[in-house]
């Protein structure tokens, strides 16, 4: 078997089936090694809702027949209120959706070998050359790419990213039948993705119904275990006990039941960029983290850093005599920052503020969206300092002297008094 490839790419997820078929396409000689075995791919990484939109499908060739529903709005809820937006989207079959990205790659050339666990780097002068697998296996690059995802076996040995504990987010989703999707009382959720800000139900996150077709849909669950969560949860409640007091208690659910062997459980880290790349070394996707932090869209966001770091390597490949080094392919970050996660630490504060407020501010929230409109939602969404302050009101300020405390140990309390 070969062991010398111009790229070796780590995880078959999104990031790194993209950045595979990126450089296939390209007749770059690439090999991607994925844990799972190939005939139950994927198992433990099928862990998405995979809702997503038109722009996504169209950028990257997304065909229709791994979309289990298109939809035609954005829907968010509060305890009590809810505000809707028109917007088209597709929630995708995760599965089909990975395998599809794995069975196009391949038609290019890209390489693929499951059952690789990656767990090392192979260092020469102080430069990774490559990366062993299962143990004893070896294969080499001109450039590694670390796309495990959280894992980030690659990425970490090499201190390129440093995951927080306390950045940790977890998430939960099972697939329903028999859901009451137009309740009255409720919004409608026919073709709609559905986002609650509710403490009670997500402390210090957000749940989900996305719609799946007749009574069907996704529902799930996630926060960040930190202190907006620590404010506002149970003593002794898991992840799954707040799903199941959700499905207890939204008549939505009444007459639900779970779809066998659809349960989806995943984690990302949320916390602000850091480095991305060092010599011959790219890391892409949640790895990094790349998942945005306000509404948990990953996947084209993993997807455009895998398209960012194709172009980063073929930059350098390209001329043969380019060194794949740290300065050569600053490019990728420039990219990222630019295309993959524009205004990525405005929106972590966001997130941040967001998660703090109480329930009866989220509900004051969708009565302001109402009557803002979809243009500040979409700016705010944009980390816009002027749409953001739109959103704020004096009502707010015992909020945000509480977010300056956590965040910057600047305590208002005396301003304020
Ligand atoms: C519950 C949940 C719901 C979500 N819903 C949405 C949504 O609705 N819309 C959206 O856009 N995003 C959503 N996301 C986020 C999105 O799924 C992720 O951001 C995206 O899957 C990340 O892609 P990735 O390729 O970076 O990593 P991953 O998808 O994590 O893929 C990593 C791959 O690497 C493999 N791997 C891991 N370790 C190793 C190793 N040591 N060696 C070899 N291979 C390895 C894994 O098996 C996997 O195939 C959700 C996430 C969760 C957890």
């Amino acid at each position: 078997m070969n062991d010398r490839y111009d790229v070796v790419i780590a995880g078959a997820g999104p990031a790194g089936a993209q950045c595979a078929r990126d450089l296939a396409a390209r007749g770059y000689d690439v090999v991607v090694l994925e844990t799972e075995a190939e005939d139950e791919f994927p198992r433990q990484s099928n862990k998405s809702t995979a809702g997503t939109f038109p722009s996504m499908m169209a950028s990257f060739g997304i065909p229709d027949d791994v979309v289990m529903q298109y939809t035609d709005s954005v829907v968010l809820e509060s305890p009590t209120e809810h505000y809707v937006r028109e917007q088209p989207g597709a929630v995708l079959e995760f599965a089909d959706f990975k395998r599809y990205l794995v069975a196009d790659g391949r038609d290019d050339g890209a390489e693929y070998r499951f059952e690789a666990r990656v767990t090392a780097p192979i260092m020469e002068g102080g430069e990774i050359v490559g990366v062993t697998y299962n143990g004893d296996e070896a294969v080499y690059g001109d450039i590694v790419v670390d796309a495990t995802g959280p894992a980030a076996p690659l990425a970490k040995k090499l201190d390129v990213v440093d995951l927080k504990r306390e950045n940790h987010a977890i998430g939960i989703e099972y697939e329903f039948e028999g859901i009451d999707i137009d309740r009255p009382g409720f919004a409608d959720l026919r073709d709609a993705m559905m986002l609650r800000l509710d403490h009670d139900i997500a402390p210090g996150g957000y749940s989900w119904i996305f719609h799946t077709g007749e009574d069907t849909a996704k529902v799930g669950l996630c926060y960040i275990q930190n202190d907006s969560h620590a404010q506002y949860s149970r003593e002794d409640f898991s992840i799954d006990d707040y799903l199941s007091h959700w499905l207890d208690t939204d008549p939505r659910f009444r007459d639900a039941e779970r779809i066998e062997g659809k349960q989806h459980r995943g984690s990302a880290h949320i916390q602000a960029p850091g480095k991305l790349h060092t010599d011959r070394f790219m890391a892409i996707g949640d790895t990094v983290p790349t998942v945005d932090p306000l509404w948990g869209e990953g996947i084209n966001k993993c997807m455009q850093s895998g398209r960012a770091a194709a172009a980063a390597a073929d930059s350098c490949l390209k001329h043969g005599d380019i060194e794949p080094s740290t300065e050569n392919l600053a490019v990728y970050d420039t990219l990222w920052h630019r295309d993959v996660a524009p205004n990525a630490n405005t929106r972590l504060l966001m997130t941040q503020l967001l998660y703090l407020a109480p329930n009866e501010r989220y509900d004051k929230l969708m009565q302001d969206l109402g009557r803002l409109g979809d243009e500040t939602l979409a700016n705010a969404n944009n980390g816009s300092p002027l749409a953001i302050a739109r959103l704020l009101d004096l009502e707010d300020i015992p909020l945000l002297a509480q977010f300056a405390k956590q965040q910057f140990g600047f305590d208002f309390d005396g301003l304020l008094s």
